[in-house]
């Protein structure tokens, strides 16, 4: 019997019992955090003191745009959601929550949020911020995701945009080094996702969603990881490189970087079938890292640590 056949769904019309916890699993809790820690690092870097205001505004809004987003993508994939184990039981592919209150709970996120950041930050952010909803809810999760192996490469650039808005929240413009930061996490979404889906092939193809390693075959996603990884550990040396941090960074993201290749070399390799998922578990505290280090450099310098 196929896995898609043994997962319990309640039938229609019975989608009772939610929780508030059911509305805050639609906002994918945890990868906003991570964004808003991109976020507040891009804002830390782009100003020593930036407006406090500027700051928890800026998070607020970004959070809550990028909660919405997160909510609309439960809407629109509730039914692919449905086919595949990892996401049945969330709360619209199980049928818990009605449809019409996540749509309505989406829209209230998302007005709130770039309303806010219209409001009491800037317009550029509300409008790059918007572009990045309207990026991954609609374009990516609508049509590119069903559409294309290439849907997280060209979709990446919406999930990669929190530290651009976290520096336009501080700054009102948009400059070298805020497209840089954003260019990492670009960089690094294509390891980060394909080694999920190799682990998850199988699920992707029984419910016909053309990721890379159902249409193009494990083998061939194993190198694009590799190579992908490959291409964030050069676009992370660009920060050292051009001067905008010092050897702080260097030294600490040459030590992420030689475990995320360590992990991503598992992954070519093939030989370890836990690898891809370790792989990217370890890419998340990648990222927290790469963004840490940056940070951690920032602050070296600012307080001119001796010999740095
Ligand atoms: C289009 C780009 C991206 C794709 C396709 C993608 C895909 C995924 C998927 C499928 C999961 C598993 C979710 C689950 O099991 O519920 C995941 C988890 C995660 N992603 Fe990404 N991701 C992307 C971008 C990002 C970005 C930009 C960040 C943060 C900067 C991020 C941070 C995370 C975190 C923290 C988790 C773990 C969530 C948890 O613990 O449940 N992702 N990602
Ligand atoms: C405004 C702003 C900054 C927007 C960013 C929006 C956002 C929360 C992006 C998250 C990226 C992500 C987890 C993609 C996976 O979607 P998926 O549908 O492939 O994965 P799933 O199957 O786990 O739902």
């Amino acid at each position: 019997m196929s896995d898609a056949l043994v997962i319990r769904r309640a039938p229609a019309g019975t989608a009772t019992r939610w929780t508030c916890r059911d509305l805050l699993t639609l906002c994918k809790p945890r990868v906003v955090v991570v964004m808003l820690v991109c976020s507040l690092v891009g804002m830390l870097l782009a100003t020593p003191i930036p407006s406090p205001a500027a700051v928890a505004f800026g998070l607020l809004g970004i959070g809550l745009a990028a909660g919405g987003a997160a909510a609309f993508n439960h809407v629109v994939d509730r039914r692919l959601d449905a086919l595949m184990l990892r996401t049945a039981r969330r709360p619209l592919a199980s049928r818990r929550l009605p449809t019409p209150l996540a749509l309505a709970w989406a829209t209230l996120l998302s007005v709130l949020g770039i309303g806010l950041l219209h409001w009491q930050v800037n317009a550029l952010t509300a409008w790059l911020t918007l572009g990045s909803l309207i990026g991954y809810a609609l374009v990516y999760t609508a049509f590119l995701k069903r559409a294309t192996p290439q849907n997280i490469v060209i979709g990446g650039v919406a999930g990669a945009a929190p530290p651009l808005l976290g520096w336009t929240a501080v700054t009102g413009q948009l400059g070298p080094e805020p497209l840089l930061l954003m260019l990492i996490v670009f960089a690094w979404t294509p390891p980060h996702f394909w080694a999920l889906a190799i682990h998850k092939r199988d699920e992707y193809a029984r419910a016909g969603v053309p990721m890379l390693p159902v249409t193009h075959g494990s083998a061939f996603t194993r190198l694009q990881v590799w190579l992908y990884g490959w291409l964030t550990v050069a676009v992370t040396l660009l920060p050292f490189a051009i001067g905008m941090s010092g050897v702080v960074y260097l030294a600490g993201v040459s030590l992420l970087n030689l475990r995320f290749m360590t992990w991503n070399w598992r992954v070519w390799r093939g030989r370890d079938p836990e690898a891809p998922l370790a792989a990217f578990w370890f890419s998340i505290r990648y990222i927290l890292g790469v963004f840490g280090v940056l940070l951690l450099d920032h602050y070296a310098h600012l307080w001119r640590l001796p010999g740095l």
